[in-house]
Order: C-alpha cells, then sequence, then structure tokens
C-alpha cells in the first residue's frame, strides 16, 4: 500500500493520520515552545557539537526537501553533552521553508512562525545505524535553527549555491568539505523535550534541541530555496514552498530551557 505524503490538499499533514496513525500519538513534533511555561533546567549541559567538513557527502533533493547527507559509519560527526546521554552521529541536515516570510518554521515560539528553519538530524551510537535507532524512544537528536529575515548569510552561500543543480525531486550532486557548525547562531541556549520526526514515518525516537537565537538569511537566498521543485523532471513543476508541518498538541509535555 503506498504510503505517499506531501504538502498538499489532498497528501499534507491534515492526511498524514491516515497512513501514519502516530500522527496523532502522544509526542508529535513540532510544537509551539512558550518561553514563559519553558522551566529552565540547571542540570542540563552544554551541547558539545564536533564537526568534522571531510564528512560532508553529498546534497539531495528527496521531494521534500534538500538534505546535506554525512558519511557516519565513525564518530567523526557528533552531538553529545545538552538533553542527551552518550553520542550521537550527524546523519544530514535539511530545512522547512514557507512561500512567503511570514511562515515556514515547524517549531514556533509563543506562535511566533519564521520563514525557515534548519534541521540537523543525529542518531544515537548505542545503536547500530540510523534506521534501528530511528524506532528507538532515545534514538535520534534534531537541533532546531530558525532563520530570520535580514542581512545574506554567508555561511548560507555554499548550500545556495548547490541548489542549481538539484531543481527537481531525486537530483544530486557531490557536496564536500562543509562544517555544518558554521551555520549555528553565537549562543547554543536551547529548549528541548521529547518528540518525533515531523514528516512520515513520524516516528517518537527524537530529543528535540531547539536554538533559542535564530541565524539569518536574507530574501534572495530565500527565494532561492523556494526556486527548487516538489516534481521530478519532466512532470508539470510545483514549487518547493510551504513544506512545514504545524505544531502538534504537546499532551503534557514539559519543556525545559538550557538557559534562564
Ligand atoms: N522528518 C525527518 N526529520 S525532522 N524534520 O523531523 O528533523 N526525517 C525523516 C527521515 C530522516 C529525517
Ligand atoms: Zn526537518
Amino acid at each position: 500500500m503506498s504510503h505517499a505524503w506531501g504538502y498538499g490538499p489532498n497528501d499534507g499533514p491534515d492526511h498524514w493520520a491516515e497512513g501514519f496513525p502516530i500522527a496523532n500519538g502522544p509526542r508529535q513534533s513540532p510544537i509551539d515552545i512558550v518561553p514563559t511555561q519553558a522551566q529552565h533546567d540547571p542540570s542540563l549541559k552544554g551541547l558539545k557539537l564536533k564537526y568534522d567538513p571531510a564528512t560532508a557527502k553529498g546534497i539531495l533533493n528527496n521531494g521534500h526537501s534538500f538534505q546535506v547527507d554525512f558519511t557516519d559509519d565513525d564518530n567523526s560527526s557528533t552531538l553529545a553533552g545538552g538533553p542527551v546521554i552518550g553520542v550521537y552521529r550527524l546523519r544530514q541536515f535539511h530545512f522547512h521553508w514557507g512561500s512567503s516570510d511570514d511562515k515556514g518554521s515547524e517549531h514556533t515560539i509563543a506562535g511566533t512562525k519564521f520563514p525557515c528553519e534548519l534541521h540537523l538530524v543525529h542518531w544515537n551510537t548505542k545503536y547500530p545505524n540510523f534506521g534501528e535507532a530511528a524506532s528507538k524512544p532515545d534514538g535520534l537528536a534534531v537541533v532546531g535553527v530558525f532563520l530570520k529575515i535580514g542581512a545574506a548569510n554567508p555561511r548560507l552561500q555554499k548550500v545556495i549555491d548547490a541548489l542549481d543543480d538539484i531543481k527537481s525531486k531525486g537530483r544530486q550532486t557531490t557536496f564536500a568539505n562543509f562544517d555544518p557548525k558554521t551555520l549555528l547562531p553565537t549562543s547554543l541556549d536551547f529548549w528541548t523535550y521529547d518528540g518525533s520526526l515531523t514528516t512520515p514515518p513520524l516516528l517518537e525516537s527524537v530529543t528535540w534541541i531547539v536554538l533559542k537565537d535564530p541565524i539569518s538569511v536574507s530574501p534572495a537566498q530565500m527565494a532561492k530555496f523556494r526556486s527548487l521543485l516538489f516534481t521530478p523532471e519532466g512532470e508539470s513543476p510545483c514549487c518547493m514552498v510551504d513544506n512545514f508541518r504545524p505544531p502538534q498538541p504537546l499532551k503534557g509535555r514539559k519543556v525545559r530551557a538550557s538557559f534562564n
């Protein structure tokens, strides 16, 4: 049975529960983060991010977003500390964005939407591989970073310059020597909560680590994101925009803050 999903009126987030009943589960993502309701947890450690640029492998239009993939056969690029126990390996990063600057992020801050959100996906090395980890409640850790409209961000430019080569679904190209740490804001202050993948299969295996501070992106850079296509070559083109899931019910979950 096909579980084809997307972000359109007939296959978008409102339909995902038809193929993925966990969509109505107890720990779904994203959520609206309400800072005044988050509890500062002084026991939270600082995030320890160690990324080796040599692990960057390729960039792919997967028909839902684009992702930069990393070799994850050793602990060259890892996340530790913060809310997680143990060592998590970087697998890929990708983005979600809107058709206009007033929407696009998946997480929101007291109802405020950002035009774009970056996700760096890591898996717990206590499990043998990403696929196994993705099915465990402590299997994945995703760092979320908001992008807000401002000056052009030179650290995004290498990613943006690669987009011309992956315009259509299924297109991929090499993407080497890139340090995703350059995409992060100066402060690594974060909110954290237990959640899920924000796309099917919506597995409830993600420890979310959402950074408080955004990075900048210019209108012209956002236009480049919006020039990508959901559709493969040869099909009538459909611009890749509004590839975000809206916030999901908190269902009693606590959001912790690493800062006061
Ligand atoms: N939905 C996802 N990541 S996300 N948006 O929850 O960070 N993924 C699906 C397969 C690999 C990552
Ligand atoms: Zn994502």
